[in-house]
């Protein structure tokens, strides 16, 4: 079957600043992608023009086999949108905030069972310029869940939520995901990626240049073996070990390494010829934060910088 959500060689601008150029992905049925990147990377740019709420300058969208932008009503009952500030009417509750929204939709959950799903069932009645700001966040997830999307775009959507309400909307997400919801979202929060993505891009300066499962997006990057060095042993005594060394503070030393298992064997062969005892050993594949900050490190907006980062769409 064809992916849900097809975007080919998006590229979007404003006046003469191109925020997105040439991006490619696809995600399939009940799979969740995240877009990741640093600030200014492009990322809500890319959702926006997926949503269908702006056009591409360039490039192809596909949702659900349809065209977002021009065929917007073939798709817009077949998906829910939660964009990072909902413009919400202030002096309207949350119950009545839920209906008039349901009003719009075709098959609507229940008002009860959305506000249910996103815990805001105690809050129903209360104004929504009374609601703190996670809580304003989560009405916008109600919303978004309210037409039973088959594909939802969150744009960001644990920013600024207590660290319960995040571990409760995840467990949200999860289930529409068990439920066979197609899933795009937006995050700064690596551990959220992490927890839910099947597979996931990282963008920096309108590109995307990390892409797969969070395996292969780590696997990218060199694993540490790290050991503090015997004292009375200078470096220059220690065995010559595949990767970089760096030494930090004269007696920690790291070992940045792309063959994990092998730099390891042979420095604890090493260790064990020479009857060394090697204190704080240790040995970690990266993680995704590394290989995210590899990402954001790579240029300050100059072009060339980035010649070491594998341009993957
Ligand atoms: N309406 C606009 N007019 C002009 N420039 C814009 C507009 N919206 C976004 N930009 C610029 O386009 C670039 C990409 O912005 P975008 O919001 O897509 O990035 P982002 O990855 O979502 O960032 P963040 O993580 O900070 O939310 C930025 O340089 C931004 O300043």
């Amino acid at each position: 079957m064809a992916d849900v959500v097809e975007v080919t060689d998006v590229r979007r601008s404003y006046g003469g600043y191109e925020a997105v150029r040439g991006v490619t992905f696809s995600v399939a049925r009940g799979e969740l992608f995240a877009l990741l990147g640093t600030n200014g990377a492009g990322k809500t740019s890319t959702l926006e023009v997926v949503e269908g709420l702006a056009r591409p300058g360039a490039g192809r969208v596909r949702v659900l086999g349809h065209d977002p932008y021009a065929q917007r009503p073939a798709v817009r009952a077949r998906i829910g949108i939660m964009l990072q500030q909902g413009g919400f009417p202030a002096d309207l509750t949350v119950t009545e905030t839920a209906a008039m929204w349901a009003g719009t939709l075709t098959a609507p959950r229940p008002v009860a069972e959305a506000l249910e799903l996103v815990d805001l069932s105690g809050r129903a009645a209360v104004t929504v310029k009374q609601l703190s700001g996670g809580e304003r966040g989560r009405l916008d997830l109600a919303l978004a869940v309210l037409g039973r999307p088959e594909v939802l775009f969150l744009d960001e959507p644990t920013t600024g939520l207590d660290p319960e309400s995040r571990r409760n909307t995840w467990a949200l997400v999860r289930s529409l995901l068990d439920d066979g919801v197609t899933v795009l979202l937006t995050t700064h929060y690596l551990d959220e990626a992490e927890e839910l993505a099947d597979r996931l891009a990282i963008m920096h300066e309108g590109r995307i240049v990390r892409a797969g499962t969070v395996a292969e997006v780590v696997a990218s990057q060199p694993a540490t073996v790290s050991f503090a060095l015997p004292s009375a042993m200078a470096v220059a005594e220690l065995p010559e070990l595949a990767g970089t060394l760096v030494v930090d503070d004269g007696r920690r030393v790291e070992v940045h390494t792309d063959t994990m298992q092998t730099t390891l064997t042979e420095l604890l062969l090493w260790a064990r010829d020479r009857g060394v005892e090697l204190d704080e050993l240790s040995a970690r594949p990266a993680s995704l934060e590394q290989a995210f900050l590899a990402v954001a490190s790579s240029s300050a907006g100059q072009a060339g910088d980035d010649r070491d980062l594998e341009v993957v769409a």
